[in-house]
């Protein structure tokens, strides 16, 4: 009888901006499943706590690196030090990202800079550096983090929605140069998920989440994007390379992802 195989355990997975939030869970989830899990965010005392609670709530290890996905690098030494800590990744979560929201017209050349930076430039930097460590290890695989900003517009949101745009064709354009390496490259492309970041960003604030079991009209859940990530990840999806797969439930009225997306 077939059983799907949905294991990580024992891969090395690299999860960047890992402090919190979606990373945060992607991280949590692959450490439970028995990966080794090396975390990154702009501050180390941000990601060391999260890497302790791997280490002690799960099978897995883990191990937290200083690195800004903007700096080459520090993503040279982030993918160093993951060599030397667990061996060659198998696995790379382009996680960090973010953004502000504002009109295009307000947008300063050095604020649409750093927003295609952190985003698209970051993820390219990661997967550049990685996929040579995983193309000379055999194969691997990379998810990249979306949004559906990237595939509908949405106000407020030129910057964002361009790098996630781009970041959607790069997937696809790495998953055919790699596929003769063994590198599948699948990215996903959320709708609005309670994590800090958004309610810094837009303010929206869920004191008591609907249960992952409600499927009409809520937010998401940092796990259900870290579920979908491990499946993508795992030997079950061995047949899928250079996918974007939404995740966004029934977006409620009103908050910023159902806004331009004549869902209302
Ligand atoms: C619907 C969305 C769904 C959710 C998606 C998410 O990802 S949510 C979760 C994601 N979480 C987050 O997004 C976390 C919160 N956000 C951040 O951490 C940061 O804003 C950043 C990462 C986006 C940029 O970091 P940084 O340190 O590189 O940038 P900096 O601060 O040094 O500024 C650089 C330039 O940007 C300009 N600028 C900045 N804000 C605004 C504004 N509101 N208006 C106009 N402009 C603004 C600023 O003026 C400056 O330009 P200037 O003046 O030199 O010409
Ligand atoms: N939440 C949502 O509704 C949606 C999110 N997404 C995408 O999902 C991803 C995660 O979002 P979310 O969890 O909400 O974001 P958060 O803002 O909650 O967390 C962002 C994480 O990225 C880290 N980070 C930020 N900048 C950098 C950097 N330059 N280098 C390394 N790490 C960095 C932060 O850590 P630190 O501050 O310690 O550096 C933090 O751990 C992003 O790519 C986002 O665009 C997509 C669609 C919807």
């Amino acid at each position: 009888m077939h059983e799907p195989d949905y294991a990580v355990a024992g891969k090395t997975a690299i999860v960047t901006g890992a402090s919190q939030g979606i990373g945060r869970a992607i991280a949590e989830t692959l450490g439970a499943s028995g990966a080794n899990v090396v975390i990154c965010s702009r501050a180390q005392e941000r990601v060391d706590p999260v890497a302790e609670g791997i280490d002690e709530e799960t099978e897995g290890a883990a191990l937290a690196v200083e690195c800004n996905v903007r700096e080459r690098e520090q993503v040279e030494a982030l993918v160093d030090a993951t060599v030397e800590e667990f061996g060659a990744p198998d696995v790379l979560v382009n996680n960090a990202g973010g953004e502000f929201v504002a009109p295009f017209e307000d947008i300063s050349p050095n604020g649409w800079n750093a927003i295609v930076d952190l985003n698209l430039n970051g993820t390219v930097h990661c997967s550049q550096v990685a996929g040579e460590v995983m193309r000379e290890n055999g194969g691997g695989s990379i998810v990249n983090l979306s949004s559906v900003n990237g595939q509908h517009a949405a106000p407020g949101e030129s910057h964002y929605g361009a790098a996630k745009a781009a970041i959607i064709r790069l997937t696809e354009t790495l998953a055919v140069e790699w596929a003769p390496h063994g590198i599948r490259v699948n990215c996903v492309a959320p709708g609005l998920v309670q994590t800090p970041g958004v309610a810094e960003t837009l303010g929206i604030e869920s004191e008591q989440m609907p249960a992952r079991e409600t499927v009409d009209r809520r937010i998401g859940h940092a796990e259900e994007i870290a579920d979908l990530v491990q499946f993508l990840v795992s030997p079950a999806a061995s047949f899928m390379t250079g996918e974007t797969v939404t995740a966004k439930g029934v977006p409620k009225p009103g908050n910023s992802m159902s806004d331009g997306l004549g869902l209302e």
